[in-house]
Order: structure tokens, then sequence, then C-alpha cells
């Protein structure tokens, strides 16, 4: 069992704030926040209105000279280290960060390029981590991350142009019979590098739905997922391992108060549904917190986790009271304007505390039975070399112990040759480059990030289906009687033996055709250079 790790974390003061001359009601030492009332006269003053809140860590950024100042590189020390050695260890992990909007929820999460949170520092330490693995331990890793956003209460891929959940878009949330709820067709998309993270969280944020509010110009109007799965594989001696482990990184929508962010219309339809899905992440919280504190009494029986009741909720139900070591950052300002909203935020954080979560290491099946094969090997050799030292007369025991042992030590080969092969084939598609076969309802679908030709056979009654990938630089297309080997080769009564060539500068490819060679681009004819892009028929 592990509790729910807390952290509270307080912004400085915006310009709004500054504006309205507000007070700073939020003061903090060691693991401790506490939170004055704004007082609204003498007699206010005469009592003790300060309430205060202990966590596993508060985060005071308020003041950058401050000598107790948490710097993004604080959180990321305190919390983001945390996490890679839980997927490391093998285990779950999940972070999200709750607050009132324009409390630093994105800014802790994500942060700005010179100032990164504890995303693009989670996925740079994870592969210089990788990297240091790789050159002392005979380890092999595997890495796919996928990025989503519940927005109105509909699942949207980040990763990957669908139609716009208006358009009835949505993702299919869906539940797995042992590993539970999952996004439907969410892309996933293996990562070899640290630059290549960077591409994709570049791209996943550039399609989040942001808009000005009242309280921030650019508020995030979905909860985001930003999902790293990560598996680790080794042979030690005869016996395989592998490790698998998921990271969710979650950003939440800002609690809303229509008085307060002047919503209407659309934002204010957004608001009711980020709230509807707050509302039930504070339910399940709470559920969870009065099930830890319940013990074995018969009350716990009656408690009903709502995780159902929304999106958001159904797919963190393993991050909530299940399987991962989960830490919640609360977000806050140190303002008295935000008193209410900042009180409730730290009353949230406070049940979160109370959260128990059951979190295991993550081995594949399959190494599970070849370990306890073993054991049972192990066994069954101990027994027959004390038959050897004290006959005891009856050889038939001894036979058929020994014909269990050969089977035994067969199977277990047999699952290891299985698992190599397996472990094998998913490191070559990350040599392939990005290259990647995905099973898609009945067909199969072609992920790859890397400019590529797929060829088509003219006569559609053949069905093999090529791709090219085009490496950078130049790549010739022509016959096989060109006086210089072609990359590509191809047939054609109007084929010349050079008869193109595809230069890729950077990702960018343009196509060259040669003198006299017929090449046509979304049928029409081309002769000089053409930049090529996706999707574009060419022939
Ligand atoms: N710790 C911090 N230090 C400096 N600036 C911060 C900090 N936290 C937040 N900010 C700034 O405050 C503004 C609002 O922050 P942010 O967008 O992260 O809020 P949010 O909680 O994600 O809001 P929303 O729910 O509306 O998306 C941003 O301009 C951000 O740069």
């Amino acid at each position: 069992m592990s509790s729910v790790q807390v952290a509270v974390r307080v912004r400085p003061l915006n310009e709004r704030e500054k504006l309205l001359s507000s007070k700073v009601i939020i003061h903090m030492r060691g693991n401790t926040t506490s939170i004055h009332k704004p007082s609204s006269g003498r007699v206010d003053k005469l009592k003790d209105r300060g309430k205060t809140f202990s966590y596993d860590y508060s985060f005071d950024s308020t003041d950058v000279d401050s000598p107790t100042f948490a710097s993004q590189a604080k959180i990321f020390k305190d919390v983001g280290s945390n996490v890679l050695k839980t997927a490391f260890d093998g285990f779950n992990a999940c972070v999200f960060a709750y607050g009132q909007t324009g409390s630093g929820k994105s800014y802790t999460m994500m942060g700005h390029k010179v100032d990164k949170g504890l995303i693009p520092r989670i996925c740079d330490e994870l592969f210089l981590e990788i990297s240091n693995r790789n050159k002392s331990e005979a380890m092999s890793f595997y890495t796919e991350v996928s990025y989503l956003e519940i927005y109105n209460e509909r699942v949207q891929d980040l990763l990957k142009k669908r139609p716009p959940c208006s358009e009835g878009g949505g993702l299919k949330v869906r539940e797995h019979p042992t590993d539970g709820p999952y996004v439907e067709n969410l892309s996933k998309h293996v990562v070899q590098s640290q630059s290549n993270m960077e591409s994709l969280i570049t791209l996943g944020n550039a399609s989040r739905t942001i808009a000005s509010t009242g309280m921030n110009d650019f508020s995030s109007r979905s909860h985001t997922i930003f999902t790293i799965m990560f598996t680790q594989g080794l042979v030690d001696g005869e016996l395989p391992h592998e490790r698998r482990s998921k990271i969710h990184l979650v950003d939440l929508a800002g609690s809303e108060r229509a008085d307060s962010t002047h919503t209407t219309g659309t934002r204010l339809k957004e608001g009711a549904n980020i709230n509807k899905s707050l509302v039930t992440l504070g339910s399940v919280i709470s559920a969870l917190a009065d099930l830890a504190v319940s013990g074995q009494s018969a009350k716990k029986k009656q408690i009903f986790i709502p995780y159902r009741d929304s999106v958001l909720t159904w797919l963190l139900k393993d991050s909530l009271g299940g399987n991962s070591i989960t830490t919640v950052v609360a977000t806050i300002s140190p303002a008295d304007v935000n008193y209410e909203e900042t009180l409730s935020t730290l009353r949230f954080a406070s049940r979160a505390k109370n959260i128990m979560n059951t979190p295991t290491v993550n081995e594949n099946g399959s190494i599970k039975v070849v370990r306890e094969l073993q054991a049972e090997v192990a066994r069954l050799r101990s027994l027959l070399a004390e038959a050897d030292q004290v006959f005891d007369g009856d050889r038939s025991t001894s036979v058929k112990k020994g014909e269990k042992l050969q089977f035994n030590e067969e199977k277990v080969e047999t699952l290891t040759k299985q698992w190599s092969t397996k472990w094998r084939d998913a490191q070559s598609v990350l040599e392939e480059e990005s290259v990647a076969l995905r099973k898609e309802g009945i067909g199969v679908i072609l992920d790859c990030q890397l400019p590529h030709l797929i060829g088509i056979n003219e006569d559609h009654l053949k069905t093999g289906i090529i791709l090219y990938y085009l490496k950078e630089g130049r790549t010739w297309i022509g016959s096989d009687v060109a006086l210089c080997n072609q990359d590509i080769m191809l047939s054609g009564p109007e084929l010349l033996r050079e008869h193109c060539l595809l230069e890729n500068c950077a990702g960018i490819v343009t196509l060259l055709p040669q003198d006299g060679a017929l090449c046509s681009v979304n049928g029409s004819v081309v002769t000089h250079p053409c930049q090529l892009t996706q999707g574009k028929h060419f022939c």
C-alpha cells in the first residue's frame, strides 16, 4: 500500500492581482501551508482566522529572491525524479496538477521553453537515464507516448488529426478485463530520443484547446493526459526480465466560477463540463479517503467510488486508488482575492493525502511463468539428486520426476526463446526509425514519422504494397539497367534508366525529374523541381 503524495505550490502575484492591490495570504514553512482569511474589519482582526495544512511538500514560488524559492528544477528534483525512479522500478506513476484557473497548473506541468516544467524535464531525464543504463547494463528499452485531451467530456487525440469532437470525432473509452479503462484508437508513438519526444510534445500542445478567460489569457479549456509507456527488457543469465510502466502526466483544466472568470456562451458550457469532471474527481477522492479510514468496518462495503461518472475519473481509475504511485500537485494563488478558491484547493489536497493505492511491479505474464518453471526445475533437480544419493528402491517415482524435469526445462527454453524473439522484433522497429505497423480494427495502420513513399502496384490484382523510406540526402529512382545503381528500381514502358531523384533535406522532400522523364504529381505533369508533401500522389 502506498498513500498518494501531495504537494502544494504557490505562484507569484500576477499583474491583475497587483492591480487590485491584493495581499499575500499564503505562508509556507517546511511542509506546511497556512492561509489567512482577508480581514474585513477590526472585529475580524481580533480573531485568529489562520488555517494550517500539512502536506508532503509545500513549494513556495512567490519570490524568486527568497532563499526558500521553489524553482521548476526543485519541483522536478522532489516530484519528477521520484516518478522516474518509480518507472525504472517497474511501477506505474501518475502526477496530476489540480487548482484554480490561472494558478499555475500548466506552468508546473509543461512550463515554458526557457523554464521547462515537469513533463519535458521527466522526458529529458528519461532518455539521459536510458543512455546511462545502456552503457553499463545489458538492458534494452522501448518507449511509446500518447497525448489526449478531454474536452466537453469527449476524448481527442492530440497527436493525430481527427475530425473535431463537435463533428462526432471523439474517441471511445473502453475497459480491458485486466488492463482496465483505455481509449480505443488512441495513437501511440514509438519514441527513441529526447528530440523525438520534444517534437511530439510541441505537436500535441499546438492542438490543445486554449482560450482567454477573465482569469488567464491562455487558459486550458480541457484536461490533458500525456502518457509514457515504458518497457525494460533484460536477459540476466538464462532468465528474461520484462517490466512495463505507464506514466500519466495530467494537466487538469481549472476549476471555474462564472463570476470570477466572466464566462458566457461556449466558455460557460466548457466551464460546466470542466466542473462536472472536477466535481466527480472530488467525489472520487472523498470516497477513496473514506474508504482508507474505514478500515475493515462494514461501512467499507457500502462505499461506492463513482469513477464512471466522468471520462476523466474513469481514465484515471488506476491512478486513484489502484495500481500506481500517484502525486497530486495542487497549485494556488497567493492573493487574498482568491481566498475561497484557494481554501477549497487546500482542502481538496488534504483529502487526497488519505487515498491509499496498491502499486505492484508490472511484469510480463509469460515471464512470470518462466520464473515459476525455473523454480520448479531447481526443485525437481534437487529432489532427483537426493533420490540418487539415498536410493529408496522406487525407480518409477525417479523416472517420473526426471521426465517432468525434462519437460519443464524444454518449456523454459521455448518460452525464453519466444520472449527474446518478440523483444528483438520490438527493438528492430526502433532501429527502423519510427516505422510501425499498428492493428486498427480489422486493418493495419502504418505509423511513419519520416518522409516515405508507398508504392502501389499498377496491377490492382497484385496485393503487395511497398514502403520506401526516404533517407536524408538523395534517393535515385530508375530501372535495373541504369548505369549507376538506383535506390528504387521500377519497371514500365516509359521509365528512363535514371528517371528522377528525390532530395530529402531535413524532412523537406523535393522531386527532381531527369530530362525527358515523365513524372506527375496529383495528375499534373512536372518537369521542374517540385516539393512533395504528405498525401501527394506521385507517378
Ligand atoms: N510558479 C510560477 N512562476 C511564475 N509564473 C507562473 C507560475 N505559475 C504560473 N505562472 C504564470 O501564471 C499564468 C497562469 O499560469 P497557468 O497557465 O500555468 O495556469 P493554469 O492553472 O494552467 O490555468 P488554466 O486552468 O486556466 O489553464 C501564466 O502566465 C504562467 O506563466
